[in-house]
């Protein structure tokens, strides 16, 4: 199967974080005519700001699209220069797995299992649709740390995941994808969502995004409100210690802010929290320690084919590497010389 990105990547939701703005840039025209007025409102007021705001906008676009190339790179590198401490972290082996999370997913493989059967294995949380179950047993959440540590002090190149995160980690560079998040996603995923999110895609999951995210005093603190490029997200922490840093859930990105209202979710070590992409979240400040997680954002092509969520239209197919954004071409229909054979 081959995968596509929108092309809207190269021009939507460009995150400015000392305005807290998402924007769009398709050329310098149209950024001042949208964002003059709303940036002064927000404090860019001089010249110089704006001129500030251009570069930083211009610089993202570039990065952007020199993305594919550069990322194929890195993982290249990576693969001849890093040297693993936990060379096993990288397949993913059922020892791994909370024994509570092996029975969520043996009675979501049997027959007749249910949303409602599935749901009596789990707590009730405060936000809407959001389940929180063990994943990993705690002592791979130690050795996966470990291993990123690792790979963080090493000279390897970093790719960065998005543009509001500044200290996680790309998985797939690290070529965790073939031997952990795909079967990952497959055999263990896959069986939950498909009863807890029919209607988002949780029934043809078939590429996803996966990296860590990583919080501690001194660099990113929190995450602002947003929604992923994803129809569901498993998001699982992995770690240290830490205080505070709570999730908070509003509503789907359709619903006006105004009418949404939030609801916080705890973290807990070595628990996964499962949520619908495009639910609006974010991560409350940390007050002490480290907080790692491992995030995967599941796609599902048969959905997002119809919308790509990030531009709300149908999605402008680019040609990517890997999993792209998780579009695919739709498979051709009946071709005019059959057609006009059937008319015959
Ligand atoms: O910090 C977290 O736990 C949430 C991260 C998140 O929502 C994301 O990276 O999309
Ligand atoms: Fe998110």
């Amino acid at each position: 199967m081959e995968f596509y990105s929108c092309s809207c990547f190269y021009t939507h939701n460009i995150f400015l974080e000392e305005y807290k703005l998402h924007v769009r840039f398709t050329s310098k025209e149209q950024f001042l005519k949208d964002y003059r007025d709303v940036l002064r409102s927000c404090g860019c007021v001089t010249d110089g700001d704006l001129h500030a705001v251009l570069q930083k906008v211009e610089s993202e676009v570039d990065r952007r699209r020199n993305l594919c190339e550069k990322s194929a790179e890195r993982t290249a590198l990576i693969s001849s220069v890093y040297r693993a401490v936990h060379g096993e972290v990288y397949c993913l082996q059922e020892s791994f797995l909370a024994p509570e999370f092996l029975q969520l997913v043996s009675y979501a493989c049997s027959e007749g299992a249910t949303c409602r059967g599935l749901l009596d294995h789990m707590e009730p949380l405060a936000a809407q649709r959001v389940y929180r179950f063990p994943v990993f047993r705690k002592e791979f959440c130690r050795m996966l740390i470990e291993e990123l540590e690792n790979f963080e002090r090493s000279e390897a190149p970093k790719g960065r995941p998005n543009t509001m995160n500044n200290y996680g980690i790309l998985l797939n560079e690290l070529r965790f994808d073939e031997g952990f998040i795909t079967p990952l996603r497959e055999r263990y995923l896959q069986p939950i969502t498909q009863l807890l999110y029919p209607d988002c895609g949780g029934r043809s999951l078939d590429s996803h995004k996966a990296f860590v995210v990583k919080y501690a005093m001194g660099q990113d603190l929190d995450l602002d409100y947003h929604y992923d490029n994803a129809e569901v997200t498993l998001n699982v922490c992995l770690g240290k210690e830490f205080t505070d840093g709570n999730l908070y859930f509003g509503d789907m990105r359709q619903v006006p802010l105004s009418e949404s209202e939030c609801a916080e979710v705890e973290h807990r070590v070595a628990s996964g929290l499962l949520h619908r992409g495009q639910q609006m979240h974010g991560a409350l400040r940390i007050s002490s320690g480290e907080r790692w997680n491992l995030i995967v954002w599941l796609r599902a092509s048969e959905q997002r084919n119809r919308l790509c969520p990030m531009c709300n239209q149908p999605p402008r197919l680019e040609e990517t590497r890997g999993f792209g954004d998780g579009f695919t071409r739709a498979p051709p229909g009946p071709d005019t010389h059959t057609a006009s054979c059937l008319l015959h």
